[in-house]
C-alpha cells in the first residue's frame, strides 16, 4: 500500500510517493536555478512553517546543485489548527528575522488549498519591499481554491481530499510521513 512506517496503518491510500516527490522537487530546483542565474546577491528562501520544513530542506539542497546561492529565512504561519479546513484567519506564530527590502524572495509552500495563506503572505511580504516575490509549492489543490493567488512553481495538482504527509499534520501528526497520502475514515472518527 505505501512504502513501510509505522503510520502506515492510518493510511487509506498514498497520493504521492517519496519517489515522485524527490523527481519533481529536483525538476522545480532546476527551474528556480534557471530563471534566478544572473541574480547577484543570491535568492532568500522563505520557509512557511510548520507545513514546508521538509519541502524546504529538500528544495534548498537541490537547489544548492546548480545555484544561484541560497540564504534561508523562516516564517511560522497558522490558520487550519486542529481541524481539516482553514479558519480564514492566519495567525503569526514567528515572523522573518531580517528586513528583506531589495533581496529576491523565493517562498517556499508545502501546499496551496484555499490559497488564504499564501494571499496574506504574499501581501505582506510585498509590504518589505522586496525587489521580487515569487511561490514555489510543493502541491496545489486546484478545485479548493478561494482566492487565487499566483504561485510560479507548482510541484503536483492533487484532487480536493484532506492529505499528510512530507510536513503536512493532522492535529500535528503524520509529519513525517516520506509520501502525502489520505486518511483512513476512522482516524477522524478517533479524533
Ligand atoms: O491555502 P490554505 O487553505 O491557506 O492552506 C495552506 C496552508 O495551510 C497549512 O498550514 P497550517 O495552517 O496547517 O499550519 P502548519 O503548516 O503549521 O501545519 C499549510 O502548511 C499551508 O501553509
Ligand atoms: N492537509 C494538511 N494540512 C493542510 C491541508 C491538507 O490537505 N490543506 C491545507 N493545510
Ligand atoms: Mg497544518
Amino acid at each position: 500500500m505505501s512504502d513501510g512506517s509505522w503510520y502506515d496503518a492510518d493510511i487509506d491510500h498514498v497520493i504521492i510517493s517519496e519517489a515522485q516527490i524527490r523527481e519533481k522537487t529536483a525538476e522545480l530546483a532546476k527551474q528556480v536555478s534557471v530563471d534566478y542565474a544572473s541574480v547577484e546577491d543570491g535568492l532568500l528562501l522563505v520557509c512557511v512553517l510548520k507545513g514546508a520544513v521538509m519541502f524546504m530542506a529538500d528544495f534548498a539542497r537541490a537547489l544548492g546543485r546548480h545555484g544561484p546561492s541560497t540564504e534561508m529565512e523562516f516564517m511560522a504561519v497558522s490558520s487550519y489548527g486542529q481541524g481539516t479546513t482553514s479558519s480564514g484567519v492566519v495567525r503569526i506564530l514567528k515572523d522573518l528575522d531580517r528586513d528583506i527590502a531589495g533581496r529576491h524572495v523565493v517562498v517556499v509552500e508545502d501546499i496551496v488549498d484555499s490559497g488564504l495563506t499564501l494571499s496574506w503572505l504574499l501581501k505582506y511580504l510585498e509590504s518589505r519591499s522586496a525587489a521580487s516575490v515569487e511561490v514555489v509549492a510543493l502541491f496545489r489543490k486546484p478545485d479548493a481554491v478561494k482566492v487565487s493567488v499566483p504561485v510560479k512553481y507548482v510541484g503536483f495538482d492533487i484532487p480536493t481530499e484532506f492529505v499528510v504527509g512530507y510536513g503536512l499534520d493532522f492535529g500535528e501528526r503524520y509529519r513525517e510521513l516520506p509520501y502525502v497520502g489520505v486518511l483512513k475514515p476512522e482516524v477522524y472518527a478517533r479524533a
